[in-house]
């Protein structure tokens, strides 16, 4: 049962919220969907969709990415969930980068976090069954993220490769078994059993890929971003497709930190890369 939170005409489309109990999570979940003008069910559009980084909502890529009207023009549908499982009876931490808005798209084996931190099955299977259900799109679907959400976006394609034409990041934490965020993560989630950890890992999942599931992958990093060195290691991730032969391009822009204000300076890049593929 979905419950309609809010509505707003946009770039001659719709940006709707929802709220619904999720059966990955056990719990209230929030998501936000876009709908390119002229979507219908009898013009059904293909999916992008975006998974944000630690600290946000759904609202964070709506609110701050600028991708409407490239996504309206393009006929491209786009729904951000939220970072985490929420509520009172969710266990918290005060953190801003482990448990509620942060829960790193893993499922979670570890107590307390098991019961709700699902988030790897709530966006790879419960979400898109939901909006293919409830929402005029097709199964074409693309996916997308920065930072915490650029590693879950890439991690996620690399497992399902045939359910996503195309994957994107910005910033993407490309190695999280080797970063501060990503080993505290995936210690409090996963456990200390480390061949756990790399069935999560984007360079891990690279590494074990087979030609025949390769997808196109872009990612964009800025060069001034703070956390390059010690949490995003792209270049960890570029080392692994160069060996594999992967179809992956990451482009380095001078100047650009790690905020949104990058993201909203390449967004429709990336929409006209997924484009490419979503509508082939
Ligand atoms: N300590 C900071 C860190 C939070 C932060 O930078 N969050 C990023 C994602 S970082 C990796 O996943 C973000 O997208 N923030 C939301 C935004 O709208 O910019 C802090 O707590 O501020």
């Amino acid at each position: 049962m979905l419950e309609n939170i809010s509505t707003a005409k946009v770039a001659g489309g719709w940006h709707k919220q929802y709220s619904h109990t999720s059966s990955s999570t056990h719990c209230s979940m929030h998501f936000a969907v876009f709908l390119p003008p002229g979507a219908s069910e009898k013009n059904k559009v293909p999916v992008l969709y975006w998974l944000s980084g630690l600290t946000c909502t759904d609202e964070n890529f709506m609110q701050k990415a600028g991708a409407f009207k490239k996504a309206a023009e393009l006929g491209i549908a786009i729904v951000a969930p939220d970072t985490s499982p929420r509520g009172e009876n969710v266990p918290n931490e005060d953190s801003y980068d482990f448990a509620q808005g942060a829960g790193f798209y893993v499922n979670a084996t570890q107590a307390p976090y098991n019961t709700h931190f699902n988030m790897y099955d709530y966006v790879v299977k419960e979400l898109p069954a939901l909006i293919e259900q409830h929402f005029p799109v097709t199964t074409k679907k693309a996916i997308s993220g920065h930072s915490m959400g650029g590693h879950g976006a890439l991690m996620i394609a690399l497992k399902n490769p045939k359910a996503y034409t195309s994957a994107t990041a910005f910033s993407p934490i490309a190695n999280p078994i080797d970063c501060p965020w990503g080993v505290k993560a995936f210690t409090g989630y996963l456990g200390t059993d480390k061949s756990v950890w790399a069935e999560y890992d984007s360079c891990e999942l690279m590494q074990q890929a087979k030609q025949a599931d390769y997808l196109p992958m872009l990612v964009s990093q800025g060069d001034a971003d703070n956390f390059l060195d010690e949490q995003l290691k792209p270049q960890k991730l570029v080392t692994v497709a160069t060996q594999k032969g992967y179809p992956l391009t990451l482009e380095m822009q001078a100047g650009y930190d790690h905020s949104y204000y990058f993201i909203s300076s390449f967004i429709d890049q990336h929409l006209l890369f997924h484009h490419q593929f979503l509508t082939a």
